[in-house]
């Protein structure tokens, strides 16, 4: 028997005439996480939207625990926990009373919730604020709690399938490591997870698998260690610069005195990838430039996720010096 908690093939959905997902394919097995990565407006959301029976593809086929979702979107949906992307509505309760509503609403005994609105309060560090009650206007409770809260409630009993769209929003350093290690456990004890995030770098460290969507298709897909690009050996410059900087890129209009594989601009960051023979070169060109107040700081190091997510997503600039003012429309 397959082991694929969830199946979408070839799943298109139009609004009008944007085409929000195009011919979209994936799988989610037991037991593994599998991150959903794109830029705002790539079609994350339509797709988790269509999963749990909200919008109707116009065409391909969704399965979830084996069953139909399109056909039998009911019976599909007792399959999957979903958090979504929009604060739970929870003014007036406590997050003691969300998770054990949530609890209880998922089939577990009255003492069995009651545990596990604990023993989650516990694992996520919000036991201080376990019985504090939030109120309307975001008062009460912060949205970090919250979002702590509502993902907690998607969590409380095992389901076999997991969607947490965007759960880290709102969420500290601390904490957002908390609901990582969360994850990963819940998939470890035999749920699939299907993750959307926009925090490449942090979900790089829990995921088996990413699917990687640009403009409604799937871009790319495969483990980091794949999307990261095969050789491991290649380094990346990071230049950070001044808020005032006229020419992003290539400061004075001079080229990079160095063989560059890869150039990636988000906002204010340049991301160089070179070869490690280049790195002297590198580090020497980039402390001048630090030197002489060009750029606000330099990093090198090794190829990351986020590197090769962004030369999926973001605009490509193989042709520096860069227009002055010019930047790239991607997000991290
Ligand atoms: N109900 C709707 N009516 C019209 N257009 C929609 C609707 N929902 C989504 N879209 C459009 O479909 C496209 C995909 O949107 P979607 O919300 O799925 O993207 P996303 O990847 O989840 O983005 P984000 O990261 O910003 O949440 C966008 O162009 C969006 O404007």
């Amino acid at each position: 028997m397959s082991d694929d908690v969830l199946r979408v093939d070839g799943v298109t959905r139009r609004f009008g005439s944007v085409v929000a997902n195009d011919g979209v394919s994936l799988r989610v097995r037991s037991g593994t996480v599998v991150g959903l990565l794109g830029h705002n407006g790539a079609g994350k959301t339509t797709l988790v939207s269509q999963v749990v029976g909200l919008l109707r593809p116009d065409d391909g086929s969704i399965r979830v625990g084996g069953i139909d979702a399109v056909a039998e979107p009911a019976t599909a949906r007792r399959y999957v926990a979903l958090q979504p992307q929009s604060q739970a509505p929870i003014d007036g309760l406590t997050p003691r009373s969300a998770i054990e509503m949530a609890g209880r609403l998922r089939g577990l005994s009255t003492r069995a919730a009651r545990a596990a609105a604990e023993s989650l309060a516990e694992e996520l560090d919000i036991t201080e604020w376990i019985d504090r009650r939030a109120l309307p206007e975001n008062r009460g409770l912060s949205g970090g709690i919250r979002r702590l809260t509502a993902f907690a409630m998607a969590i409380v009993a095992p389901t076999p399938l997991v969607i947490l769209d965007e759960p880290t929003n709102d969420i500290d350093a601390s904490r957002r490591r908390l609901l990582w290690q969360a994850v990963r456990a819940r998939a470890d004890a035999g749920s699939g997870v299907l993750l959307v995030t926009h925090n490449v770098a942090e979900a790089e460290r829990i995921v088996d698998d990413l699917i990687v969507l640009n403009h409604g298709r799937v871009a790319a897909t495969g483990s980091p260690a794949r999307l990261r690009g095969a050789t491991g050996t290649d380094l990346r410059l990071e230049l950070q610069f001044p808020p005032d900087a006229a020419d992003v890129g290539a400061p004075d209009g001079a080229r990079v005195p160095f063989a560059v594989r890869r150039t990636v601009r988000v906002g204010r960051r340049v991301l160089h990838t070179i070869g490690t023979e280049e790195a002297a070169a590198a580090v020497t060109w980039a402390a001048a430039l630090r030197e002489r107040g060009r750029v606000d700081g330099y990093a090198v190091g090794p190829v990351t996720l986020e590197d090769a997510y962004l030369s999926l997503t973001a605009v490509e600039d193989d042709t520096v010096p860069a227009p002055a003012g010019t930047e790239a429309a991607a997000h991290v």
